[in-house]
């Protein structure tokens, strides 16, 4: 199995000086969270990570260095850039089940990773997700309300999201062709190919870091699984 990592984003939501994935939380970058846990997970014979081609970054990171890391140039959207990761997949196992996680997602648990394995059928897929908890309002054009939905039938996906990476591979490349702004993550890719792909609970530290206020709150989770005894060992 492969771990194939988008990190070619330049975060301007972030509006930090440099790509989010770069900041620190506790002295280490977000990519250093991120993939010391993917390498924890003893599953996972390698992992790709797309970075941007004019990263100056990622080379300074001791993790790149990594013998079960390789990274590839990512494109100019995070559908384009996680297609880039699954082609070189593909180039070393065309029968790889591939795990496709946001590199702006430092805090995944490993559990949750392996609830994911648990899950997978090997048909037409499994991603992390979140049941929703509050009252969920779809809106107009004019930011008023046009309806409620049932909230019961409404989950956010998380990553890591977990597919056959040829059947993800040529759904991306039909997405994209198709309609690529409705492609936001690899589950959309599939699911307008008529797959079906499962959702699996995961925790709700599981954030991703996409403004600014997300670091106090990683702090904060960080923290709190510290507490609760889940260190990772860092690459
Ligand atoms: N062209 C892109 C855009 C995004 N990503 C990655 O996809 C993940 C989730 O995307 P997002 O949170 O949107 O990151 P950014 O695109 O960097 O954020 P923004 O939209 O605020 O610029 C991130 O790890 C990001 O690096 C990527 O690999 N290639
Ligand atoms: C893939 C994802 O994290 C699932 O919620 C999300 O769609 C990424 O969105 P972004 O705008 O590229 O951060």
């Amino acid at each position: 199995m492969f771990a194939v990592v988008p990190a070619a984003g330049v975060g301007a939501r972030m509006g930090a000086g440099l790509p989010k994935q770069y900041l620190t939380l506790q002295g280490r970058t977000l990519a250093e969270h991120t993939l010391g846990r993917l390498l924890a997970f003893a599953p996972l014979q390698a992992v790709v990570v797309a970075v941007a081609d004019d990263d100056p970054w990622w080379p300074e990171l001791a993790v790149a260095g990594h013998p079960r890391v390789t990274s590839v140039t990512g494109g100019d959207s995070r559908a384009r850039s996680v297609l880039a990761g699954v082609a070189a997949v593909l180039e070393r196992a065309p029968d790889a089940r591939v795990l496709v996680h946001d590199m702006a997602r430092p805090l995944v648990r490993l559990s949750d990773i392996q609830a994911l394995l648990d899950h997978d059928d090997r048909g037409d897929g499994a991603i992390l997700a979140r049941p929703v908890t509050d009252t969920i309002k779809q809106a107009d054009a004019d930011t008023r309300i046009r309806a409620t939905l049932d909230r019961s039938l409404i989950w956010r996906a998380l990553t890591p999201q977990l597919f056959d990476a040829r059947r993800l591979h040529d759904a991306l490349l039909s997405a994209l062709r198709d309609d690529p702004e409705a492609i936001t993550d690899e589950a959309s890719a599939l699911e307008a190919a008529g797959a079906r792909p499962a959702l699996v609970a995961g925790h709700a530290d599981n954030i991703k870091i996409t403004v600014p206020e997300d670091l106090a709150l990683a702090r904060f989770y960080l923290r709190a699984q510290e507490e609760e005894g889940l260190a990772w060992q860092f690459v």
